[in-house]
This record gives C-alpha cells, sequence and structure tokens, in this order.
C-alpha cells in the first residue's frame, strides 16, 4: 500500500510530503522535482505570486545518490515568501506588539463565497479566515505534484506508463473533441500559454482569460489526464473501494476547486443508447485483445482495461473574484464586499499538473497492490511474469 501525507500552510515557511511504500530503485533527482514543480507554476491567468515564489526543493528522506531506498521519501519544499510572513504565521507566541500595524495580520473577517473562510470559521471556531485559507490554500498542491512525480517516475521505470495531461476547456473555450494528445506531445502543450494541445482551442482560451481579467471575474475549466501503457487488470471489481474510478474520482475530487470528475466520456455516455456507448471488442494479430473504441477511458468494472485511461476534472472558476462578491462582516453580521488582494484569474492550466500527480499516485497504488515488489526490478518481474501468463491477451 502507498500512502501519501502533506503538511503545511501558504504563508508558512515550507509544505513538507511523505510518500511511504515505494519500492527502492526509483530514480528520483532534486532537479527532476523542480521541473515537475515549474510546470505547475506555469499557465496564463496565474496572479502575481506565481511570479516570484520559487519552490525550494529539498529531499530529506528516502532517496541516496538519485535512486528511492525503500524508506518513506520526505521532501520539503521552502515558500520564497516565507520572510514577508514570518512573525504573521510565527509557529510559537509572538509579542502582539510586534504585530501592532501589520496590514498582513489584519483579521480577515469578510469571508469570500466559494472559499473555505466561512465554514472553516464556523467549524473550527476561529474569528479570522486567515487560520483556514492558509492550509484551504492550493499551495499545498505543489506538496502533492512533488510526490507526484516521484509516483511517475516509479510508473515510467517500472511498468513503461507514459502520463500526459491537457487543458480541454477554459470558461466555455474548448478544444475540439476529438483532441487526443500522447507522450510526445507533452512538452509542445507545456509550451502553450493554457496548456491546450489544439491551437485553435488555446487561441480562445487566452481571449475570455483576457475579457475575464478585464471584468474583474475568474474563470474555471476541464482538464483531461491520459495514462498510457498500462496494463489491463490494475483496481478490481470486488468491492467500492478498491474500484480504479472509484479511487481516481476521490484523488482528482481531492484537488482545490475540482467539482466533477468524469472516467472517459463521463456524463456524455449517460445521454447515448448502449449501442453507441461501450467499446465493442475485437482480435488482431498485432494487438491481441483490443476495443474498438475507447468511450470507457480505459476502465470497466473499476478495472484498467488496457487501453489509453483518460480522466478529466472539472475546475469551478476561482473564488476570489476580484469584482469582489457579497458576504457579511463575521465581527458585525453586517453587509460586506469579500475579501481581495492579488489572485489568479484561472489556474486551470496548473490544475492539470496537479491532476497528473493526483492520478500518478493513484495508479502508483494500484500497481504495487497488483505487482508488489520491494524493488524496481521486481514490480518489473511480476508485470512480466503476469503479462506473459495472461490467458487472454
Ligand atoms: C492550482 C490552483 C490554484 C488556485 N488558486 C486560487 C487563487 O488564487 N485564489 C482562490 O481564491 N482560489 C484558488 N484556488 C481554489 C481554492 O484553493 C479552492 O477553491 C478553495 O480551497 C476551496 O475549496 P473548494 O473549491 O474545493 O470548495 C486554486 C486552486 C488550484 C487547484
Ligand atoms: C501559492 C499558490 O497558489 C495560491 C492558491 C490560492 C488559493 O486560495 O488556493 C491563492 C493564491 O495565494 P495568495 O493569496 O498567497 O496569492 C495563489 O497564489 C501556489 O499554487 O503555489
Amino acid at each position: 500500500m502507498l500512502r501519501w501525507l502533506t503538511a503545511g500552510e501558504s504563508h508558512g515557511p515550507e509544505l513538507v510530503a511523505v510518500l511511504e511504500g515505494l519500492p527502492a530503485g526509483v530514480e528520483v533527482t532534486t532537479a527532476a522535482i523542480d521541473e515537475a514543480l515549474r510546470r505547475r507554476r506555469l499557465g496564463y491567468g496565474r496572479g502575481a505570486r506565481m511570479k516570484f515564489e520559487q519552490d525550494q526543493v529539498t529531499i530529506v528522506g528516502g532517496v541516496r545518490h538519485g535512486r528511492t531506498m525503500g524508506s518513506p521519501v520526505a521532501i520539503r519544499i521552502g515558500n520564497t515568501e516565507w520572510p514577508k510572513w514570518e512573525k504573521v504565521m510565527a509557529a510559537d507566541p509572538v509579542d502582539p506588539a510586534e504585530l501592532e500595524g501589520l496590514a498582513r495580520n489584519a483579521p480577515r473577517s469578510r469571508p469570500r463565497p466559494g472559499h473555505a473562510d466561512l465554514a472553516g470559521m464556523q467549524k473550527y471556531g476561529f474569528d479570522d479566515a486567515r487560520q483556514v485559507l492558509d492550509r484551504a490554500s492550493a499551495r499545498e498542491t505543489a506538496a502533492r505534484v512533488a510526490l507526484g512525480e516521484v509516483a511517475r517516475r516509479f510508473l515510467k521505470q517500472a511498468l513503461g506508463v507514459d502520463i500526459v495531461s491537457h487543458v480541454t476547456s477554459i470558461g466555455g473555450a474548448e478544444t475540439p473533441a476529438e483532441t487526443l494528445p500522447g507522450p510526445g506531445d507533452q512538452a509542445r502543450i507545456d509550451d502553450d500559454p493554457v496548456r491546450c494541445a489544439d491551437p485553435e482551442g488555446s487561441a480562445a482560451m487566452v481571449a475570455v482569460i483576457d475579457k475575464a481579467h478585464k471584468d474583474g471575474d475568474t474563470l474555471g475549466g476541464v482538464v483531461e489526464v491520459l495514462a498510457y501503457g498500462l496494463p489491463p487488470g490494475l483496481g478490481s471489481y470486488t468491492h467500492w473501494d478498491r474500484r480504479l474510478d472509484s479511487r481516481l474520482a476521490g484523488a482528482l475530487m481531492g484537488i482545490q476547486a475540482i467539482k466533477g470528475v468524469a472516467v472517459g466520456d463521463g456524463f456524455k455516455t449517460a445521454m447515448r443508447p448502449g449501442s453507441r456507448a461501450h467499446d465493442e471488442i475485437e482480435y488482431t494479430a498485432d494487438d491481441g485483445v483490443r476495443r474498438i473504441t475507447n468511450r470507457a477511458g480505459g476502465v470497466e468494472g473499476g478495472m484498467t482495461n488496457g487501453e489509453v485511461l483518460r480522466v478529466s476534472a472539472a475546475m469551478k472558476p476561482i473564488s476570489t473574484v476580484p469584482r469582489a462578491l457579497a458576504t457579511i462582516d463575521v465581527k458585525t453580521g453586517e453587509a460586506a464586499k469579500a475579501h481581495h488582494e492579488r489572485s489568479d484569474v484561472c489556474a486551470v492550466p496548473a490544475a492539470g499538473i496537479v491532476a497528473e500527480a493526483m492520478v500518478a499516485l493513484v495508479l502508483a497504488d494500484t500497481a504495487l497492490e497488483k505487482f508488489g515488489g520491494d524493488s524496481v526490478e521486481e514490480v518489473a518481474r511480476n508485470l512480466s511474469g503476469y503479462l506473459s501468463s495472461m490467458v487472454i491477451k
């Protein structure tokens, strides 16, 4: 079983991430994690913070000379913004005189609709939304991306799996329905301002972001994650919490602002008759057993079926809307405008990188369940034994 945990606040000194249960021998370096985090910082429509926040990565456990050792992998990601927040977010008590007049320390009493502020204050008994938003913030996703990169490397090295993501819509502007990028397209997608695989779709998305920016508004959208090279049989139909689609949906919905997940054609499948909803099976001498179409997105009965895994996640618009939304001031109960400082206009391209990480972690977990092993070599051997002994292939 693979387990992962993160800790740390958005304006704290650092994020901490731990991945436990990974075999030995996965090649991973600080530079590889830096690169994954660089991809997460990109994307047209992100706010000012992404221009100056640097992710300072230190691997502090589980890796020696570029390879995992089978022990828990622990990663620290320093927030370079920390010096500005040192007093405001200090773990130990601070002399009130030192906080006097510090604008950053002013209580956040006008909760933002759509953010965790109000429900979090009610739940934990805070009168300052700072206590809530600093952990609810998607800054935390940097930690998940760091762990996801380790999981992705394991999947590539032990199983030959490639994970790709792209943005399929922002604010209603969409890519053509047939866009299906392969592993070789990832670099080109990452070079696109909105990480869209189609130039026309990209131009339309950039235009709607520009308009939202001008209008003081924010946007959401949809990302799709694809995994190539998965063997049939990851996950299981035998129990609800072993189903791969259930696990993927849970992991993706666990990303801040993700409000919907679709496996394959998802909700569109519900509108079709069965004759056009499923993927007919054929046998070819070259490919063996395969599906003629892939509407199911590579998952049937909660298991991979050997086709490309295709899962998408819908992100709601950023809730810190510059044209501030109506709320109350919790100090007085009176009507007020919600807090707004700097914020992202649209973070869908970054959410795609986070979604890749979550998919990688879930797939790595199910792959370890199926193929076990304490080293990459052992997992690869188990995979190869399974593939060669499959009765139907
Ligand atoms: C990559 C990424 C960046 C985000 N940036 C912002 C932001 O700048 N401002 C904001 O209000 N919400 C942002 N969010 C969304 C909030 O974190 C999220 O809406 C909030 O934690 C409440 O959770 P919920 O939307 O899942 O209910 C971002 C989400 C992601 C995934
Ligand atoms: C810091 C990151 O994203 C942040 C996510 C976020 C939110 O409310 O989720 C709000 C913004 O933070 P701030 O209010 O400090 O500008 C984003 O910048 C990051 O992704 O690394």
